[in-house]
C-alpha cells in the first residue's frame, strides 16, 4: 500500500467534477496528480507510459496503441457510463483495469430525454431563437401535447426505464423493444413489450436508450432507412444514448422528405463534429434539437461519477479490487475477504508446482472442498494462473488477463466443487494431467528422474496458507520464502545430515517439515521415502546444495522461491 501511494501517477483527460480529483489528492497524498485536456493522440501516447492510472469521459479515445504505451497503467478510469471510446479488449490483454460508473449519469441522461422530448413537442429552442431575434411567430410554433401519446422506448435498461417512468408522469403511453426484457417484467412497470417494427409503426415519439454495439445483432444502424420508413410522418425520434445507433444520413433524408415530423439528437458518430456534412447539414435542420452531448452533464451526475470512479482508482492503485469494472470479475466485498487468503494459497501453489515440476502445462484439475466450494471462484483460478506462469515467463498476470494468458499457453483449467470436506475442512487440490490423464506421480524409484509433482494440496489456517500435501507426501508448511526440498530415505539420520551442511553454509533454518509418505504398502527390507521442507532465512550455496546431494540416500534436491 505504502508504495503505491509513493510512486503513483494518475491522468487526467477530460473534463471531471473536483469532487473527484479531491478525493485522489486526499486518499493519495503522495501521487502526482496531472490534468491535461486536448492532448492530440500523438501527445498522449508519448506521456502515458508514466502514469499508473488514466481517468477520461468519453472525448479521449483509448486506443489499443495508447493502452499498449501505457507500460505502467493500471486501470483506465471513465467518469460515465459508455466504454465504447475505450478498448477494452485491448485493455484486458494488456491486464489493464476498465471501470465506469454504471449509474452514476441515469437520472440526468433520462431528464435530458424528457427535456428534449418536450422540446419537440413545443419547439422551445426555435421559438426562443426567434423571441430573441425580437420576432413573435406565436403561430409559426403551433406545439402537440404529449398526453395520451405513444413514446416508444427503444432499450429498456436504467436510462431507458427511468425515462418511460418519468414519461407516465405525463400521462403517455409506453410501449418498449428490448430483446433481452421480459415482457412480464416490463408488464409489472405498466409497458407494453412490441416488436420493433411494430413499436414505429405505433409511436408518436421513439426514444433511443441501447448501448452502441457492433457485429450482425449489434445496434449500430438499427434505425435506418427501413425502420425510418416505418414511422409515422407526424413521429418524433430522439437519440440521447450513442452515436451510430441512427443511421445519420438516413434520418436527414427523412426529414428532408417530410416523412418525419422532427428530431431531438444529444449524440453523433463524430464528437464533436467537425468535418461531417451530414451532421453539419442535420445539425442546421430547421427540425432538429441537437445539443452537445449534455445527457450526463448535470452538476450532480458530474459530482457523483467524478467521485465513483476516483474511489475506484484509489482503491485498484492500493492493491484492492473496483467495484464496478467492465473487463473483471464482479466480486463482493465481503466474498473478497474469504477469498483473499486462498488467492495467495493458490498463487504459491501454481508457483511451487512450476517450480518443482518445470514442464509443459497443458491441463489441470482444481479441486475445491469444503465451504469454500460454495463461493464464486473466479479470482483464485486467475491467483493459480499467475503462480503457474510468472516464475517461467516475462508474462505479467493479474485478474483481467488471466484466462486470455491462459488461452494463449494452451492451458485448460477443470474446476471441481464439493461443499464435502476431504482431509482439513477446506481443501484445494491442484492435479496436474497429461493428455493421456494423470502424470505418473511420485512412484518411481528414487532418484532415477521419473518422479513427477502431480499433486499439491493446501488449505488455510487462521487466515494464512499451508501446502498440506506435495506429490504423495503429507506436509505442513507456510509457502513463503526460500525453500529446500528434498526426498531421503526414511531412516534415521538424515535431518542430522541436511543441518550439518547448512550449518556450515551459516545459513538459518526458519522451519522445517518432513512429510511422510503416504503409501501405505512397504516394501518388505526397503524404506520409503519422505519429503524434507526447510524454510531458510538467506540462500543456500551452490556448493551447500550439491554437498546435500551428495551426501548418500537424499534426492532431487530443489530450492524454490515463494
Ligand atoms: N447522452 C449521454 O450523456 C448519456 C448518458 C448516460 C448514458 N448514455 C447512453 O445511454 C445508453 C443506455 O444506458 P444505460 O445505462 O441505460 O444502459 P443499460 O445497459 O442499462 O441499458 C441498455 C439496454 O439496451 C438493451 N439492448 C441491447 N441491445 C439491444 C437491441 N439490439 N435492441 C434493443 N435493446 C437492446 C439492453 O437489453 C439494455 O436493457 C447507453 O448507450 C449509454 O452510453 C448516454
Ligand atoms: O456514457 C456516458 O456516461 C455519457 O454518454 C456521458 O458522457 P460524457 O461523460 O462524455 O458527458
Amino acid at each position: 500500500m505504502q508504495q503505491a501511494e509513493q510512486a503513483v501517477k494518475v491522468l487526467i483527460t477530460d473534463k471531471v467534477a473536483r469532487e473527484g480529483i479531491a478525493l485522489l489528492q486526499e486518499q493519495l497524498p503522495t501521487a502526482q496528480i496531472d490534468e491535461r485536456r486536448g492532448l492530440s493522440k500523438e501527445q498522449l501516447q508519448a506521456i502515458i507510459g508514466d502514469y499508473h492510472a488514466l481517468i477520461v469521459r468519453s472525448e479521449t479515445q483509448v486506443t489499443a496503441d495508447i493502452l499498449t504505451e501505457g507500460k505502467n497503467l493500471r486501470i483506465v478510469g471513465r467518469a460515465g457510463v459508455g466504454v465504447d471510446n475505450i478498448d477494452t479488449e485491448a485493455a484486458t490483454r494488456l491486464g489493464i483495469i476498465v471501470v465506469n460508473s454504471p449509474t452514476g449519469n441515469i437520472i440526468a441522461a433520462a431528464e435530458h430525454s424528457i427535456a428534449m422530448l418536450m422540446s419537440l413537442a413545443r419547439h422551445i429552442p426555435a421559438a426562443n431563437a426567434s423571441t430573441k431575434a425580437g420576432k413573435w411567430e406565436k403561430s409559426r410554433f403551433l406545439g402537440v401535447e404529449v398526453r395520451n401519446k405513444v413514446l416508444g422506448v427503444i432499450g429498456l435498461g436504467k436510462v431507458g426505464m427511468a425515462v418511460a417512468r418519468r414519461a407516465q408522469g405525463l400521462e403517455m403511453q409506453i410501449v418498449a423493444y428490448d430483446p433481452f426484457v421480459s415482457p412480464e417484467h416490463a408488464q409489472k412497470s405498466g409497458i407494453e413489450m412490441l416488436d420493433l417494427d411494430e413499436l414505429l409503426r405505433r409511436s408518436d415519439f421513439v426514444t433511443i436508450h441501447t448501448s452502441l454495439t457492433s457485429g450482425p445483432s449489434g445496434t449500430r444502424g438499427l434505425i435506418a432507412e427501413r425502420e425510418l420508413s416505418l414511422m409515422k410522418p407526424t413521429a418524433r425520434l430522439i437519440n440521447c444514448a450513442r452515436g451510430g445507433i441512427v443511421n445519420e444520413e438516413d434520418l436527414l433524408k427523412a426529414l428532408n422528405e417530410n416523412r418525419l415530423a422532427g428530431a431531438a439528437l444529444d449524440v453523433f458518430s463524430q464528437e464533436p463534429i467537425r468535418d461531417n456534412d451530414v451532421l453539419k447539414q442535420l445539425v442546421a435542420h430547421e427540425r432538429v434539437i441537437a445539443t452537445p452531448h449534455l445527457g450526463a452533464s448535470t452538476e450532480e451526475a458530474q459530482v457523483s461519477v467524478a467521485v465513483d470512479v476516483a474511489e475506484q482508482v484509489v482503491s485498484v492503485l492500493k492493491g484492492g479490487f473496483p467495484r464496478a469494472a467492465v473487463n473483471a470479475p464482479m466480486i463482493l466485498p465481503e466474498t473478497m475477504k474469504v477469498l483473499q487468503p486462498y488467492m495467495t494459497l493458490l498463487e504459491k501453489m501454481g508457483s511451487l508446482y512450476t517450480q518443482l515440476q518445470p514442464g509443459p502445462l497443458t491441463k489441470i484439475e482444481l479441486i475445491y472442498n469444503g465451504e469454500i466450494a460454495s463461493y464464486d471462484l473466479r479470482p483464485l483460478q486467475a491467483a493459480l494462473i499467475k503462480g503457474l506462469l510468472e516464475p517461467i515467463s516475462e508474462v505479467h498476470v493479474n485478474q483481467i488477463n488471466a484466462q486470455v494468458i491462459a488461452k494463449e499457453w494452451g492451458l485448460e483449467i477443470i474446476e471441481q466443487k464439493s461443499t464435502t470436506p476431504a482431509e482439513f475442512a477446506n481443501q484445494v487440490t491442484l492435479r496436474v494431467l497429461n493428455a493421456n490423464g494423470y502424470t505418473s506421480s511420485f512412484a518411481g524409484k528414487p532418484g532415477s528422474g521419473d518422479e513427477h509433482v502431480e499433486t499439491l494440496s493446501g488449505t488455510v489456517m487462521h487466515d494464512e496458507p499451508r501446502i498440506v500435501r506435495v506429490g504423495r507426501y503429507w506436509t505442513d508448511f507456510a509457502p513463503e520464502g526460500r525453500i529446500l526440498f528434498c526426498r531421503n530415505l526414511d531412516q534415521p539420520g538424515m535431518i542430522g545430515r541436511v543441518g550439518m551442511v547448512l550449518g556450515k553454509a551459516a545459513v538459518n533454518i526458519r522451519h522445517m517439515d518432513v512429510g511422510p509418505s503416504q503409501r501405505k504398502q512397504q516394501v518388505k527390507g526397503t524404506h520409503d521415502t519422505a519429503l524434507m521442507v526447510i524454510s531458510v532465512d538467506n540462500d543456500i550455496p551452490e556448493w551447500a546444495l550439491h554437498e546435500i546431494g551428495e551426501t548418500g540416500d537424499i534426492f532431487g534436491v530443489t530450492v524454490v522461491h515463494l
